[in-house]
């Protein structure tokens, strides 16, 4: 008998055999099956799994019934036998009847790489707001998957972690599960608000926010943590950072910009857990800027960052102004270095390297700055004094009969916010003059 699901007491790790089917349609589909299966062993052993070998099948179309071919499931059999494994884990979705029926035949536990990513989020959610959304994207992974059938239940949905929803859950029917999915939403809109409540707050404190986004293991964390001294974890594994952190990082100026590190992205992010963490990745779509993190000395530098830019695009975040840096460059070949695209929104940059880090805070300077304003403001209001610092740095100011003519470099962020109260004043063309 396969051990079941979520076996709390299992100290001795899986160990697995990995299938990949490539069909006719990820052929032409430019999508590379041979990456993405290098990409799931990295996501196997990130889940703590032995990986005992790798088992692939070129095919027309899917088996309906088993995904892969009769024949195949049959190799795969004795494969697993000789490795004594217990854990088939599929690269690509598979149906509730397909992982039933693979499951008869095989005696092993079968998952797919969508269960093997939110099983990795399960073990790694620590906030309370990540260990809601893992366990909505897990039940709602689920729920079609139950289906007509109930002999196998506690079986499906399982993951290899030890925190999946749990046995108990799982063994209680349908209507359980919407109802917990219902609680779920309830709480996660009520925890949700909370991060609302104090984004609007950093924002009306003026706080410019910038995001670093990115691919796993990019170098998101490492960047943050070099940036603004922040003690965060930073790991060699895929998905190390689940819920965002914000450190205030300060530019060469003197300006101080809140920093967040964020989600990590990977090709085919599972839907549910996409729907699930919108609430995190949000932080993206709230920032001022947005700080792209491409690792440059991966081999699928390009396929990630077109990864990331769809994702973006879902979110909503495909506008806004973002700088490019291509790190791990100190891990690249000449040949890799010089094949990089150059842009005035592009750096090249180690993460390692401190002169780098000073070329991004830079960078970030330039970009957020919107360019020299001048306002001419009454006597009488001096209430919008503070406002004018809010809005950028104030470069200069001259006394002309009994109004203030303040210079300011515009911060782009805060303008959008501030602005408004500030247009009735403003001065065309007087702020050249000012500067010094
Ligand atoms: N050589 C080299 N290694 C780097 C550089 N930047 C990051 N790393 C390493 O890359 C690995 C991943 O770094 P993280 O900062 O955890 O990556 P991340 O983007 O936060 O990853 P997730 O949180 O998993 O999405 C770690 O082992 C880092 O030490 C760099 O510029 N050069
Ligand atoms: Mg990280």
């Amino acid at each position: 008998m396969p051990k079941t699901l979520y076996d709390t007491n299992s100290v001795i790790p899986d160990r697995a055999v990995l299938v990949s089917l490539i069909t006719a349609e990820v052929e032409q589909s430019g999508h590379n099956p041979e990456y993405s299966l290098e990409e799931l062993f990295q996501l196997a052993e990130t889940a703590g799994v032995e990986v005992a070998d790798r088992l692939v099948q070129t095919r027309d179309k899917p088996d309906p019934r088993f995904f892969i071919g009769k024949g195949k499931v049959l190799e795969l059999r004795d494969l697993m036998d000789d490795y004594d494994a217990n854990t088939a884990i599929f690269d690509q979705e598979l149906s509730g009847a397909q992982v039933r029926n693979l499951e008869e035949i095989l005696d092993a536990k079968i998952i797919d790489r969508t269960q093997l990513i939110l099983d990795i989020f399960a073990q790694r959610a620590k906030t309370r707001e990540g260990i809601i959304q893992v366990e909505l994207a897990q039940l709602t992974y689920l729920l079609p998957r139950l289906a007509g059938h109930g002999r196998n239940l506690s079986r499906l949905g399982g993951g290899i972690g030890t925190r999946g929803p749990g046995e108990s859950k799982l063994e209680t029917d349908r209507r359980h599960i919407r109802r917990r999915i219902g609680e779920l939403k309830r709480q996660l809109e009520e925890v949700t608000r909370h991060r609302r409540l104090h984004r609007a707050r950093r924002q009306e404190n003026g706080a410019v926010q910038v995001a670093l986004v990115g691919y796993t293991n990019a170098g998101k964390s490492t960047l943050l943590k070099a940036l603004t001294e922040a003690d965060v974890l930073v790991e060699n594994r895929l998905f190390a950072t689940l819920d965002p952190t914000s450190r205030v990082m300060k530019l060469p100026g003197g300006k101080e910009v809140v920093l967040t590190d964020t989600v990590g992205f990977i090709q085919n992010l599972p839907h549910d857990l996409v729907a699930a963490f919108r609430a995190t990745l949000e932080e993206a779509n709230e920032a001022d800027l947005i700080l792209h993190v491409v690792d440059a000395s991966s081999p699928m530098r390009r396929e990630q960052m077109e990864v990331v830019g769809r994702i973006l695009d879902d979110l909503g975040a495909g506008d806004k102004p973002q700088i490019v840096l291509f790190n791990k460059i100190d891990l690249c070949g000449p040949k890799q270095l010089e094949l990089l695209p150059a842009g005035k929104d592009a750096l090249k940059i180690s993460a390692l390297r401190e002169p780098d880090l000073e070329l991004i805070r830079e960078a970030v300077q330039r970009k957020l700055s919107g360019g020299l304003r001048s306002f001419r403001i009454p006597a009488g209001r001096g209430d919008l004094t503070p406002v004018l610092y809010r809005v950028g740095e104030v470069i200069g100011q001259k006394y002309d009969e009994d109004d203030i003519v303040y210079s300011i470099d515009i911060n782009r962020g805060d303008y959008e916010k501030f602005g408004h109260l500030l247009a009735p004043y403003a001065v065309p063309e007087e702020g050249e003059q000012l500067r010094q």
